[in-house]
């Protein structure tokens, strides 16, 4: 019964994991596009399918105000991702994004937006194969439509619409386990403003410990200190892009990224995504690079707060600054900005400074899919340098 859906699908499954028997790579060929399905996936009859146009404002609203009430909660539903218009806006419409991915479903009499699930085109290298992908993310049911079996339907158009564009592979992360993931992640929490969050419950105060010791445990300075650190500007996009480049082909599984992608994804943008680089002042060398992206949460049912600002590291590269220092100062600015809490998964070689830095230990996992695409070894977090928003 589990995974019925699942079990369906051009995916690695449980059976067959470990069997050395089956190639690594993509699971099924293309079809010729004339055989690809042209018309959209039925819907039960009261409802209708819509294209989201995130170039108008309106639309952007109704997608926000869809997820800021129905998208993912943690596992004690007390807090929500709340991503905001412009975060949206920009997670989107990269460099050569398809409108016909961003996929609404509406109630056909009152024109209401229940449903989304959204694509975006995205090169992934695995291993030495750089594959032409759709990251799809934000697949949302409200509240009040669960257990319809909408998401099966909804996975299946968003598929129908990426082969019409002779895509015909995707990267996804799921909280739960499906059939199968390519690697599990940790993910952990650095507290900045550790009283709100024990205010609100998403850290509780350690044992032996006073709320005075728990804020100078995590005060930090107030400035940063690596000499040469400084916000990302246009200019950088060359020199960022090669950094970023040499940096991820260590990993098994990382994003292929062009200069566009780099001044789409990096460039900062105020309360969506934040880039440091360090430029060596001797050389003018830009030799280390560290972002994050701005994700809060609504905070369900607390008197005093009702937004969680909170950071997720996004690419970090080093190869002069240590990248205790680097991070640290990514801290310090993350802090100067106001935000609660600096969020990281274990990925990449991000656990070097994980436990250094007085991060702790989230209560959850990450999983990491791949469609149609079967990789022979599930991948160690280490592994794997791709950041899903
Ligand atoms: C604090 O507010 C939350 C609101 C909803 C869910 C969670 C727990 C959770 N599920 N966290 C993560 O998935 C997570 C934890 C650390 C870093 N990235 C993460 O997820 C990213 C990447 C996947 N898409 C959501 C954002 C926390």
């Amino acid at each position: 019964k589990q995974h019925k859906f699942w079990e369906t699908q051009p995916v690695g499954q449980f059976k067959d994991v470990g069997n050395s028997g089956l190639p690594e790579g993509p699971i099924e060929d293309p079809t010729p596009l004339s055989e690809v399905k042209q018309e959209p996936y039925n819907l039960p009859s009261l409802y209708e399918w819509v294209t989201c146009d995130m170039d108008n404002e309106e639309t952007c609203a109704e997608v926000y105000n869809l997820l800021t009430n129905n998208y993912v909660e943690d596992d004690e539903n007390m807090f929500r991702f709340n991503y905001s218009k412009e975060f949206l806006g920009w997670a989107l419409r990269p460099p050569g994004y398809f409108k016909s991915w961003h996929i609404g479903v509406k109630v056909r009499a009152s024109k209401k937006l229940v449903a989304f699930i959204a694509g975006v085109p995205a090169r992934i290298r695995v291993r030495n194969e750089v594959v032409s992908m759709a990251e799809i993310n934000f697949l949302c049911v409200h509240k009040k439509l669960r257990s319809k079996r909408l998401a099966p339907v909804m996975i299946k158009e968003v598929t129908r619409r990426v082969h019409l564009e002779n895509i015909w592979q995707a990267a996804y992360t799921a909280g739960v386990v499906l059939p199968t993931p390519i690697t599990t992640c940790q993910y952990w929490h650095r507290s900045l403003n550790p009283k709100k969050l024990i205010d609100v419950g998403f850290s509780r105060l350690g044992a032996r410990m006073t709320m005075s010791r728990t804020i100078k445990l995590y005060k930090l300075p107030d400035s940063t200190v690596t000499s040469g650190f400084r916000k990302m500007e246009l200019r950088d996009v060359p020199a960022v892009t090669r950094l970023l480049r040499e940096y991820l082909a260590q990993f098994v599984v990382a994003p292929d990224f062009d200069e566009n992608d780099v001044e789409h994804w990096l460039l900062p943008r105020e309360d969506v995504v934040d880039s440091y680089l360090v430029e060596s002042p001797e050389t003018h060398e830009v030799t280390d690079f560290c972002s994050f992206y701005a994700l809060p949460s609504s905070i369900l049912g607390n008197q005093n707060y009702s937004i969680l600002k909170a950071a997720y590291s996004y690419y970090n590269v080093s190869t002069k600054t240590p990248l205790l220092r680097l991070m640290n100062d990514a801290l310090i600015v993350a802090k100067k900005k106001d935000y609660d809490v600096f969020n990281a998964l274990d990925v990449m070689e991000n656990e070097a400074f994980l436990k250094e830095l007085k991060f702790g230990p989230g209560d959850g996992q990450l999983h990491y899919y791949l469609y149609n695409y079967r990789l022979q070894n599930a991948v160690k977090p280490s592994e794997l340098g791709l950041v899903l928003l």
